[in-house]
């Protein structure tokens, strides 16, 4: 098969998180976003090492249980969801059968796997969305939205998105059209000039209340067309939300300026220009403050679901002492809180510890404590042992040198361990099965009606360590065993990249910048084929978001 080349073929199944995979005569041809018994066309755009990959032309036939009824109008072109048009029953089972390839290999034959639970809401689940400014089409008008499927730059205007609330759709729209009547104009990511960036709407599922904060560039001089100045243009936006017809209320409206080259949801500076910088929520009759760059459960209603599922496999707290480990606002170790001795969080965002704190008042707890720091770090400095460990990371799991340190320092008979990534779940459950873990009880938890994620909560009770219990049989194809050395993977130095700068980096890129750190690249791996053979160099910014991901993993 050669590249370019184009092939129509019926989806067989569909690997984490969204790679359909297909035969073409003998050759396994890996789409992304293809799914399970759609018939497609597709041109070969890679063919390396045995590995065929493939770009989704068109669907020539849906799958037979497809159902574009009720679906988002924006389904073609946003990225956002690839379920939209399976029907939830069989999403539910797309992601169950992911979870199980993935840990099956890594698991004892037989485990306890108890299924998988679904959201109570399939539609307008979500607290939180961030949208983008930008244009669909090369100076085409301005959008506000998400990133259209597979394109860094171009973004599509979602006003009837249906992942959240329509009161996030009024927002969204009544901003568009008051900043495009206005002359503004966006900041291009790549020119670093321009105004607006992006849009933060949060929306209380339970209360109703609204957090809506625009994010943008300090860039002022020449950047919208309107006589008004930065504070009347932003007052003017102000009044125009306060004055649109909504379900919910405004807790508050903000102003966020960044001028930060990484194209990220993050803040130099907020300034409230109505109300107050936070919302509330409730979960399971706590209240939580919520400010709008700290960690929250995106869905309530699943979140709910999830910790419930959470504080069944912990059973009795009665008298404990537990770590929340990555406690983003503190809600897990609030809701074990009432029964347990004590509950410690460590969350490495300031503003989410400050407001784990607030809420931990709030909700008359006395017994948490809340530190802030990098979990690797502030693990040297604890001297309560606990009788309890809880595990939440991010996607990337848990850092290479944090895992031993938990097992060996505070390696207690119970864990739980809860992850959003099934496969960097698969690798820590291989290091803590070789620290002697068992692995009583596994099951899912659907957080993300729509899209290919999903939330996996694991039950961890310590138990005698028997090799042959332990099976890592992995496929390569699906896991890089060089996950289990020291430092990370081109794939997940990758993945972090983009998740924490968004911005995409080449392996050859990686290899540049371990070698100017002076780390093991392998013998002649991406160097050029001659002297004077012409490689693209990696600009700066990416070599800042390189370096920094080196050093989440230990790596200098
Ligand atoms: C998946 S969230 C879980 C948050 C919380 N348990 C909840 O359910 O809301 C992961 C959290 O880990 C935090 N985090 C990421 N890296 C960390 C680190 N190295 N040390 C401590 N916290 C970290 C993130 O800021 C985020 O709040």
């Amino acid at each position: 098969m050669k590249k370019g080349e184009i092939y129509t073929g019926t989806v067989e199944k569909m690997d984490f998180p969204n790679k359909g995979i297909l035969h073409i005569g003998e050759e396994k041809v890996v789409v992304k976003n293809a799914l399970p018994g759609q018939t497609v066309e597709i041109a070969i755009s890679r063919q390396r090492k045995g590995r065929c990959e493939g770009r989704l032309l068109k669907v020539v036939t849906p799958a037979a249980y497809e159902n574009t009824e009720g679906a988002c109008p924006h389904r073609a072109d946003c990225g956002g969801c690839t379920y939209q048009t399976v029907p939830y029953e069989e999403q539910l089972k797309i992601k169950e059968q992911q979870v199980r390839a993935l840990l099956d290999p890594v698991l004892p034959a037989g485990y306890n796997f108890e299924g998988i639970k679904g959201s109570p809401l399939t539609k307008a689940y979500r607290n939180k969305m961030e949208f983008s400014f930008g244009d669909e089409f090369k100076d085409g008008p301005m959008t506000l939205g998400m990133h259209k499927r597979g394109s860094f730059y171009d973004i599509v205007t979602v006003d009837q998105c249906v992942l959240v609330h329509p009161d996030c759709c009024k927002i969204l729209r009544a901003t568009l059209d008051y900043f495009t009547e206005h002359g503004a104009v966006f900041y291009k990511k790549m020119a670093h000039v321009g105004y607006l960036r992006h849009l933060l709407v949060r929306r209380g599922v339970k209360t109703g209340e609204i957090l809506v904060d625009l994010v943008t560039s300090t860039q002022t001089e020449g950047t919208w067309k309107s006589d008004k100045n930065e504070e009347a243009l932003l007052e003017g936006w102000k009044e125009k939300l306060l004055g649109l017809d909504l379900e919910g209320s405004f807790a508050g409206i903000l102003h966020t300026e960044n001028d930060s080259l990484a194209d990220v949801v993050q803040n130099d500076r907020t300034v409230i220009l109505y109300g107050q910088d936070f919302f509330m929520e409730e979960l399971l009759g706590l209240k939580f403050k919520i400010t709008p760059f700290s960690f929250f459960q995106t869905n309530s209603l699943g979140a709910e679901v999830l910790y419930e599922t959470a504080r069944e496999y912990i059973g009795e707290t009665d008298g404990r002492k537990v770590f929340d480990l990555y406690s983003g606002t503190g809600t897990i170790a609030q809701i074990l809180a009432p029964a347990a001795e004590h509950v410690t969080g460590v969350e490495i965002i300031e503003e989410a510890v400050e407001a784990a704190k607030v809420n931990a008042a709030q909700n008359g707890l006395t017994n948490c404590d809340f530190i802030a720091g990098d979990v690797l770090k502030v693990l040297d400095t604890l001297e309560e042992r606990p009788d309890l460990i809880v595990l939440d990371p991010p996607r990337d799991g848990i850092h290479p040198k944090a895992l031993p340190k938990i097992i060996d320092h505070y390696g207690c008979e119970k864990m739980i361990y809860i992850s959003c990534k099934p496969t960097s779940l698969a690798r820590d459950l291989v290091v803590l099965q070789a620290k002697g873990y068992e692995v009583t009880r596994v099951c899912c938890v659907d957080m993300f009606p729509g899209t290919t994620h999903v939330e996996t909560v694991v039950l961890l009770s310590k138990g005698e360590v028997d090799s042959k219990k332990i099976r890592v049989e992995f496929s390569l194809e699906d896991m890089d065993m060089s996950e289990f050395q020291d430092g990370a993977t081109y794939t997940q130095i990758k993945d972090y990249v983009l998740e924490h700068s968004g911005l995409k980096v080449s392996n050859l890129y990686i290899s540049q910048i371990k070698r100017k750190c002076g780390i093991e690249v392998g013998k002649n791996y991406n160097l050029p084929k001659s002297e004077d053979s012409r490689q693209p160099m990696c600009p700066p910014e990416k070599e800042k978001a390189i370096r920094e991901a080196f050093k989440y993993f230990g790596m200098i």
